[in-house]
């Protein structure tokens, strides 16, 4: 489903020209569940940001035999749109709106009328057992149904893959094992789940791992 063929990543800064991916050659199929493993500032976010089209590197993507690697990236926004559900390290919420307007707020890009939305979030909060959340701001919330609304939010717009960015990292043991429940079920309902984890735990969950290491991938 997802396929990289010797992709390179570097950024500038000042005049240095600093390489994070040299050449990653990654296959990931559908409906797998993957970790993706590496030390701090290895290039594992950065990776992910280019699986989800928000960064572009140099060198073949293609997505189901999509070559998304000519894409510009307001194309690329509409395939992560289409695509791609990302649940984000810090949760990336506005805290100071509800649960409801957060996990809409995908859905308020789309052309979906407000009963569609009040439906579909509702539906997502329950499936996260949340539903008695709908009206608390963000900041209210435990670090654990944070993390359920940041999924619910992703799943919003019923993506085939799902992205997550360290999605246990300041959980306690209980409310990982309760996460890393939900991420497996929705592995087994189809959906390809790829996440960027520090914690063997996790990786253990998984099917495949893979690590990075100077810049390139190697299968663990
Ligand atoms: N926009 C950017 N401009 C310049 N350098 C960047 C940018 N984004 C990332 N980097 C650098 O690229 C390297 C890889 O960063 P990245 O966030 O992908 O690492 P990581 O493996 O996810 O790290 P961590 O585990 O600490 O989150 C780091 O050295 C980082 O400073």
């Amino acid at each position: 489903m997802i396929k990289m063929v010797d992709l390179h990543k570097s950024y500038r800064v000042g005049t240095e020209e600093v390489k994070v991916l040299k050449g990653i050659d990654l296959e990931i199929k559908q409906g797998s569940m993957v970790a993706i493993m590496g030390r701090s500032g290895s290039g594992k976010s950065t990776l992910l940001n280019i699986i989800s089209g928000l960064e572009k590197g140099n060198g073949r993507y293609t997505f189901k035999d999509q070559n998304l690697s000519d894409k510009s990236l307001n194309e690329l926004a509409d395939f992560r749109r289409k695509h791609i559900g990302f649940v984000l390290q810090n949760c990336a919420m506005c805290d100071s709106k509800n649960v409801f307007d957060n996990v809409a707020l995908p859905l308020r890009y789309g052309k979906y009328n407000e009963i569609e939305i009040q439906n579909r979030v509702e539906k997502a909060l329950e499936a996260m057992e949340l539903s008695g959340t709908l009206h608390k701001t963000v900041d209210m919330l435990s670090g654990g149904e944070l993390q359920r609304v940041a999924i619910a939010r992703a799943l919003i717009h019923n993506p085939e893959v799902i992205l997550a960015d360290e999605p246990t990292g300041s959980l306690d043991e209980q409310t990982e094992q309760t996460i890393l429940s939900i991420f497996k079920q929705l592995h087994r309902e189809g959906k390809t789940i790829i996440i960027v984890t520090h914690d063997r735990q996790v990786a253990d969950a998984c099917e495949e791992t893979f690590c990075i290491r100077d810049g390139k991938i190697r299968s663990d």
